[in-house]
């Protein structure tokens, strides 16, 4: 990995990127983008406050989110930011405690914080398998909880976005990651149901290969073959998943929740993604080997 580098869409870019969606859509509103500063987060981040949101940008780097925060407000788009760590509940429910005191309300959570690193399972250490865990599932869940039981104290509706990963099929060197989003797939579900007397909808999006700076954790040649693991042979792009989440998490999505939408170009119908690398077994019949263990 070289530091320098950097992938995906510019703040540049998502300042002038055509959408689909009407503006003015979100006037009024109030979003909450984990992760804001991120490749996926950024690009929802920007999205939402050109369609008139006030939006909160939170992550664990500071600079990241000033960063953010400065190019945004030089477009006279509304947003401010935090650094939490989604991992520990005290700092997110004072985070919350935050937002109430500053907007009194709080429309859209979108929780896009979260990432892995590609590791053979077998490998796994108990620190990495908690690290993981711990930010995608926990992490994403204390936020869950922190936001519905402010909308209950409030007597206000709500909607969150959570952004997870291909469970289904062929996203290969990342289980920790693949076990965690299941959980909040299914947590997603169960909460969806439990939570629609209070007004709150809960839906996933499960985003393909999406050019990001999150990309940096993999090596160059498995970076390169991201295109290839769907149908389309593209990688998709970060205003695709903003696009997404907008949708289930704005008004169009208004009767739907307990729902994961795929933005993976087909991927989870054709197509394997091997986070470490294809092994030579994979490859085909000729190189399995002689001295493969057939458990006979
Ligand atoms: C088709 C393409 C799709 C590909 C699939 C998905 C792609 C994406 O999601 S890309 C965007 C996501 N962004 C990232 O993944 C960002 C990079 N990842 C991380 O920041 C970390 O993995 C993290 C999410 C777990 C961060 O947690 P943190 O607690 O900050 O982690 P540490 O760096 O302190 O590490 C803790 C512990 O974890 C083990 N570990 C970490 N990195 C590796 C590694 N590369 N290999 C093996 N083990 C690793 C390790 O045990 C660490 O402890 P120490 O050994 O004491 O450092
Ligand atoms: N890009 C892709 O191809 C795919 C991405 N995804 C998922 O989409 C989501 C966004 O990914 P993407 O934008 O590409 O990745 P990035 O790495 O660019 O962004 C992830 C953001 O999450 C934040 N974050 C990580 N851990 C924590 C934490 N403990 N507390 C608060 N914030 C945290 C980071 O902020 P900071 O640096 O400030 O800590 C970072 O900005 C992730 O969950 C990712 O796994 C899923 C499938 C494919």
């Amino acid at each position: 990995m070289t530091g320098a580098e950097s992938f995906g869409l510019t703040d540049a870019d998502l300042a002038v990127k055509p959408t689909v969606y009407a503006p003015g859509m979100f006037d009024g509103k109030v979003a909450l983008v984990s992760g804001g500063a991120g490749g996926i987060g950024r690009a929802t981040a920007w999205l939402l406050a050109r369609l008139g949101a006030h939006v909160i940008i939170s992550g664990r780097s500071e600079a990241k989110i000033a960063g953010l925060i400065g190019a945004m407000r030089e477009t006279g788009l509304a947003c401010s930011g935090h650094a939490v760590d989604i991992r520990e509940p005290e700092g997110v429910a004072a985070f919350f405690d935050r937002i109430w005191d500053e907007h009194g309300q709080l429309d859209l959570l979108v929780n896009s914080a979260g990432g892995q690193f590609p590791q053979a399972a077998i490998d796994f250490s108990v620190k990495g398998w908690n690290a993981v865990i711990n930010t995608n599932l926990n992490g994403t869940w204390f936020m869950m909880q922190a936001a519905a039981r402010k909308w209950r104290d409030a007597g206000q509706p709500g909607s969150i976005v959570n952004v997870v990963v291909v469970t289904t099929h062929g996203l290969h060197g990342v289980a920790h990651t693949v076990a965690a989003r299941a959980g909040v797939i299914g947590l997603s579900r169960s909460v969806a149901v439990e939570w629609a007397p209070l007004g709150i909808r809960v839906n996933c999006v499960a985003p393909g290969a999406i050019e990001t700076d999150g990309w940096k954790v993999y090596t160059p040649q498995v970076r390169a073959a991201y295109p290839m693991t769907n149908p389309m042979m593209r990688a998709g792009d970060a205003w695709d998943i903003a696009e997404a989440s907008v949708y289930l998490g704005g008004p169009a999505g208004k009767f739907i929740t307990g729902e994961l939408l795929t933005v993976d170009g087909g991927g989870q119908l054709w197509g394997e993604t091997w986070t470490t690398g294809k092994p030579d077994y994979f490859k085909g019949a000729d190189s399995r080997g002689a001295d493969r263990p057939d458990g006979d």
